[in-house]
């Protein structure tokens, strides 16, 4: 049998995990504030502490460091109601052996607690020195239970030097997750560094992370140091890892596992200090099967894989979000009142196919629109047709809209024959091309280069094509 003790102010916790753990044979001490529990802990010993984070009077969290006075190695599990990824990274540096969020379900506390119990320390590492942590534009924000269960995660893989491999639709928030797993870690004081490899001209890919030596092509005149030695003591994202050809994927792989690099034109390798993580929203597992995916490379980069889900799985995020954004645009409104209720429905609403990314969009172009204003619905832009997973606006689908128009468009067209007439194909790609091509150039702020790598296309065919519908 063994000593828990759980210190909540709501008594209905208290009493049922009580409860609960007393049927599995635990002896239960409850408390209802800190205080209370450190008198507790001062009189006897506990095997096992769960303590909530808020509570009047001192919070779970300042308490810890005099619990673990009292305590010794027994394990503290923290719990939480509004958790945020401040919240989990402090409980887990400052030694919790693990962290519940509210409301949760008896069974799966029940499992922590007994983990706890049979793991015999909580004790974990000196605590790290703390930093200011990334700028409020940097923040991860998110309440829902999915964005609850990432700050876990963050929170646990971020001390580590474990590669992390970050999947999600675009725009869901990887390169940020990156960044906070970065910045809770004790590299931060050294750089980040996202590496968009697919954006890297594949000639010149390995010169740029490994480096190369003088002379060893036309054009190397000295000796060059690679992003991933000069990021040395940091943190480097290897985002869009799935579109990386496979005769690089392996020397990828050489360099996470063995930590060295060799420049181009060198025979020597070189030790490497860079922790490694990596972001993709393409299916991993697909290519592999395809064979377009190392599954050694797989396997060591998923060593904890961590998956945003798209935002129309955590609706219940885009007030929070929204108001974020606003008040990154304009500091003034807080987001408080610009906000109405019927914005805030409408917004709750769509289906964000383009995820966070295209809610900012959204939210920073309604401001503008708004100027100063509250924020109305119709600020916010037109829905894309056909925009959400299978369904548009009006529950019509983008293959039936599509039927529609060409049918439509056989009725109104000229004759096939007739001179001068476009056809119903130069029709149709006038019609989704200039969308299509706006939005990436848009999202890549204006570099066509990437705009064409992104859309599958030559260079010279993206500008011809933009100078055919004029939007050069
Ligand atoms: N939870 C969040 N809180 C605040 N901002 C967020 C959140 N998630 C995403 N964002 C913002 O949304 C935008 C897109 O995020 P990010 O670039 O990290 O997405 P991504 O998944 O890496 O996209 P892609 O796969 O297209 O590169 C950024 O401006 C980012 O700051």
């Amino acid at each position: 049998m063994s000593r828990v003790l759980i210190v909540d102010d709501e008594a209905s916790i208290c009493w049922a995990f009580g409860e609960y753990l007393g049927d599995l044979g635990h002896d239960v001490a409850v408390a209802s504030t800190a205080e209370e529990g450190l008198d507790a802990a001062r009189r006897g010993p506990f095997d096992a502490v769960v303590l909530d984070v808020r509570l009047p009077g001192m919070d779970g969290l300042s308490a810890m460091g005099a619990f673990r006075d009292r305590l010794g190695a027994a394990p503290i599990i923290i719990v939480t109601a509004f958790g945020s990824l401040d919240t989990a990274v402090r409980a887990m540096e400052a030694g919790a052996f693990d962290y519940l969020v509210k409301p949760f379900d008896l069974d799966q506390a029940g499992a922590v607690v007994q983990r706890a119990l049979e793991s015999g320390a909580g004790v974990r590492e000196e605590p790290r020195p703390r930093g200011t942590g990334a700028g409020p534009h940097m923040r991860l924000v998110g309440s829902s239970p999915p964005m609850q269960a990432l700050f876990k995660q963050i929170a646990l893989v971020a001390a580590t030097d474990v590669p992390v491999l970050i999947t999600g639709e675009s725009g869901t928030g990887k390169e940020l997750v990156a960044r906070a797993i970065h910045e809770n870690s004790p590299r931060r004081p050294r750089t980040f560094l996202p590496v968009c490899l697919a954006a890297l001209s594949p000639g010149l890919v390995e010169g740029e992370l490994f480096g190369h030596m003088r002379g060893s092509f036309t054009g190397a005149s000295q000796d060059r140091k690679g992003l991933l030695e000069l990021a040395a003591g940091g943190t480097v994202l290897l985002d869009e890892i799935g579109d990386v050809p496979l005769g690089m994927q392996v020397k990828l792989l050489r360099a996470i596992e063995h930590r060295e690099v060799t420049p181009v034109g060198d025979a020597r390798p070189r030790p490497i200090d860079v922790r490694f993580l990596a972001a993709t929203n393409r299916p991993l597992p697909k290519l592999m099967a395809e064979g377009q995916f190392r599954e050694d490379l797989f396997f060591r980069l998923s060593v904890f894989p961590i998956h945003i889900p798209p935002l129309r799985d955590r609706l219940e995020d885009v007030p929070d979000l929204a108001r974020h954004f606003l008040a990154q645009v304009d500091p003034r409104q807080g987001g408080e009142v610009a906000l109405r209720d019927d914005t805030l429905a409408e917004l709750r609403r769509r289906p964000w196919s383009g995820n966070v990314r295209e809610l900012r969009n959204a939210i920073e172009r309604a401001a503008i629109i708004a100027r100063g204003g509250p924020i109305l619905p119709e600020h916010l832009p037109p829905e894309v047709a056909g925009h959400g997973p299978e369904a548009g606006p009006g529950g019509e689908g983008l293959d039936a809209m599509l039927a529609r128009w060409t049918e439509t468009l056989l009725k109104t067209l000229p004759d096939p024959d007739a001179e001068g007439a476009d056809s119903l194909y130069d029709r149709f790609l006038a019609q989704v091309e200039p969308p299509m091509l706006r939005t990436v150039l848009r999202r890549e702020s204006g570099n066509k280069a990437l705009a064409a790598q992104r859309i599958g296309i030559h260079r010279s065919t993206l500008r011809q094509k933009l100078r055919k519908y004029g939007l050069e």
